[in-house]
C-alpha cells in the first residue's frame, strides 16, 4: 500500500530530477564548499544540559502541510525566523519541500541570512545531491527520516552529513527506528509523534518511546505542540529540545510564542 510518506517522496524525487538537470552535482558541490562552515547544531541543542537553559526550541517555518493544508502565508520567512530567534529559539527549521509544504531552498537561504543560530533543512533527504544542496543554501543541520531510508542509506547519509560539517536530526517513530538510528551512531534523535504513514498525531507517543532512546543522544520531541503545557510535558519526559511548527506559524506573535515555550521549560528546571 502506498503511504503518505511514499507519495511525498515520489514528488520530492521528481522535483529533484529537474533541479539536477539545471545544476550539476559538481556545481552544487562547489557551491557547498564555498560556504562558510556550518554552525554547530549539536552544541546549540546540548550545550545547556548542565545549566538552567531548559528545553531548546526548534522553531519551524511551515506554510502548509499534508495533514492540515494551508497554515500561514509567511511572505517573509526571514522576518519570521528573526522573530523566532528574538524569542529564544535555538534552531530554525525550514521546510524546503514545495508541493505539500509550500517551502523552497530560497526560504532556506533567506532564513540563513537573517539569523545567527543553526538552520535545519527539513525535507525528505533521499539522494546525495540534496546534502550538498542543503549546505550550498546554508543549512547547518539536515533531517534524516529513518522510515524513508534503508540502513545503508542511513549510515552513508549520516557520514556524508558529518563530512560536510553538518549535523543530522535523525527522526524515528517506532522502537525499531530508534534502534536503527542508534546503530548508525546518530547523535541527535527525534521522536516524531506524527506517524508519517498515516498522519495520526499522538502526543503520548513520546513517553512510550523516550526510554528507548540511548542515554548519550540529544533527544528531540517533534510535532503536536499546541502550547506551553505540551512543551513542559515533553520536557518532563526528558526531551532536550522540542520541534514546533503549526502552533508558532499560527500564533500571531512568534517572538512571544517562542518565549512562552522557553519559559514553560524553565519552570520545570526551577522545580
Ligand atoms: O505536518 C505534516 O502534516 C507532515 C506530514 C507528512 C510528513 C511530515 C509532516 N510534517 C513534518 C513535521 O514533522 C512537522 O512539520 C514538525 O514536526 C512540526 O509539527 P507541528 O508542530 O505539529 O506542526
Amino acid at each position: 500500500m502506498t503511504t503518505v510518506l511514499d507519495a511525498i517522496i515520489e514528488g520530492v524525487r521528481e522535483d529533484l530530477t529537474s533541479r539536477m538537470g539545471r545544476t550539476s552535482l559538481e556545481t552544487i558541490r562547489a557551491q557547498a564548499a564555498s560556504r562558510p562552515p556550518a554552525l554547530d547544531a549539536h552544541h546549540a541543542l546540548s550545550g545547556g544540559r548542565d545549566d538552567a537553559a531548559g528545553v531548546r526550541i526548534i522553531a519551524e517555518v511551515k506554510r502548509s502541510s499534508p495533514s492540515k493544508g494551508a497554515l500561514a502565508d509567511i511572505p517573509n520567512p526571514a522576518a519570521l525566523a528573526a522573530a523566532y530567534q528574538a524569542g529564544g529559539a535555538s534552531i530554525i527549521s525550514v521546510l524546503t519541500e514545495s508541493r505539500r509544504f509550500g517551502g523552497s531552498l530560497t526560504d532556506l537561504e533567506c532564513v540563513r541570512g537573517a539569523v545567527d543560530i543553526p538552520v535545519l533543512r527539513k525535507d525528505f533527504m533521499v539522494e546525495e545531491y540534496q546534502f550538498h544542496e542543503a549546505r550550498a543554501y546554508g543549512a547547518d543541520l539536515v533531517l534524516l527520516i529513518v522510515a524513508a531510508l534503508d540502513d545503508v542509506q542511513l549510515r552513508e547519509f549520516l557520514i556524508l552529513t558529518h563530512e560536510l560539517g553538518m549535523n543530522a536530526l535523525v527522526e524515528a517513530h517506532t522502537v525499531e527506528e530508534i534502534e536503527r538510528a542508534a546503530a548508525v551512531g546518530a547523535r541527535i534523535v527525534g521522536v516524531n509523534v506524527r506517524n508519517l504513514k498515516t498522519l495520526d498525531v499522538n502526543v503520548d507517543h513520546y513517553s512510550a518511546m523516550a526510554h528507548h532512546l540511548p542515554q548519550e543522544v540529544v533527544r528531540v520531541a517533534e510535532s503536536g505542540v499546541a502550547g506551553p503545557d505540551q512543551v513542559l510535558d515533553y520536557a518532563r519526559q526528558g526531551a532536550d529540545a522540542v520541534l514546533v511548527g503549526e502552533a508558532l506559524v499560527k500564533h500571531g506573535n512568534p517572538t512571544a510564542a517562542v518565549r512562552s515555550f522557553r519559559s514553560a521549560s524553565l519552570a520545570k528546571e526551577a522545580q
